[in-house]
């Protein structure tokens, strides 16, 4: 039986190709916390959501989710380049164009074409909604995936219009379910520390050089407990299953406030 997986939708969005790559049947939900929700309750197996951008860096509604709304794994990701269009009607032209709509991070992404142009940036829950917004007003254009314009019969004025070419979003897959390990793992943590003293991160980080343990990622969010305070998102090789991985979960949470394993998965290739 097909499993079900849910996406940032409508269809069309980076995150509609991205799950896509999994290949099962999908259902759009209209925002990243209906995206968990969605899985949390049991009614989709898998979920994909966004969770960083070589350009604009962490999508944080995805991590402030995952850090204090969801209990769910992480148990895959998928990295897909990203070339944002403009998204006309068609026979619009570029003087024409007054107002652009789309996602925080694809507005982001593309912020030089945006002031050349001198457009009046809005957002939108996802880059494909914003194509949906437009559909009929020549004054308006959507940034977003080429297949957004097939779908609402609009046009692509220009593409590739991102800051820098060599653009790419990471997205995780969610689940409630556990995985094994692969021998090509990473594995994603949450923690703060108790006090702010000197040495207090250093210390934790210790423990992976301790280890000869390689990080992928280190990223802080706050974590909505008042100024100075925060949470650390780390990523490192390894699975939470394998010997010398447990030993560093001991450590840290021995060391730590806050701790969660957000899950291991394979390294995407
Ligand atoms: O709006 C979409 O198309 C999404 O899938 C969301 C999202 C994001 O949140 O990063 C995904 C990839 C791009 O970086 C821009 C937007």
């Amino acid at each position: 039986m097909k499993e079900i997986v849910s996406f940032l939708g409508p269809k069309g969005t980076f995150s509609h190709e991205a799950a896509s790559i999994l290949g099962h049947d999908l259902v759009p939900f209209c925002t990243i916390p209906a995206v968990m929700e969605s899985v949390e309750s049991g009614q989709c197996a898998k979920g994909i959501v966004p969770i960083e951008n070589s350009i604009e860096g962490p999508v944080g509604i995805t991590l402030d989710s995952l850090a204090h709304e969801f209990d769910l794994n992480i148990i895959g990701e998928i990295v897909i380049s990203i070339n944002q269009n403009l998204i006309v009607n068609p026979g619009s032209k570029i003087e024409d164009i007054e107002d652009v709509y789309s996602h925080q991070q694809a507005i982001s992404q593309c912020q030089s074409f945006i002031s050349k142009h001198s457009l009046q940036p809005h957002y939108t829950v996802s880059t494909a909604s914003a194509a949906k917004s437009i559909v009929g007003d020549k004054s308006k254009a959507a940034i977003g995936h080429v297949k957004s314009a097939e779908l609402y019969d609009l046009e692509i004025l220009e593409s590739n219009i991102q800051d820098i070419d060599n653009n790419a979003t990471r997205f995780v897959v969610l689940s409630k379910e556990e995985t094994a390990p692969t021998g090509n793992d990473k594995t994603s943590i949450i923690f703060s520390i108790y006090e702010d003293h000197p040495g207090a991160l250093y210390n934790i980080l210790g423990i992976f050089e301790k280890y000869n343990i390689n990080l992928t990622k280190i990223e802080s969010r706050p974590s909505k407990q008042g100024l100075g305070k925060y949470l650390f998102f780390v990523d490192f090789y390894g699975h939470y299953k394998d010997d010398i991985i447990k030993k560093i979960i001991m450590d840290i949470d021995d060391d730590t406030y806050f701790f969660k394993v957000l899950g291991s998965y394979p390294e995407f290739r």
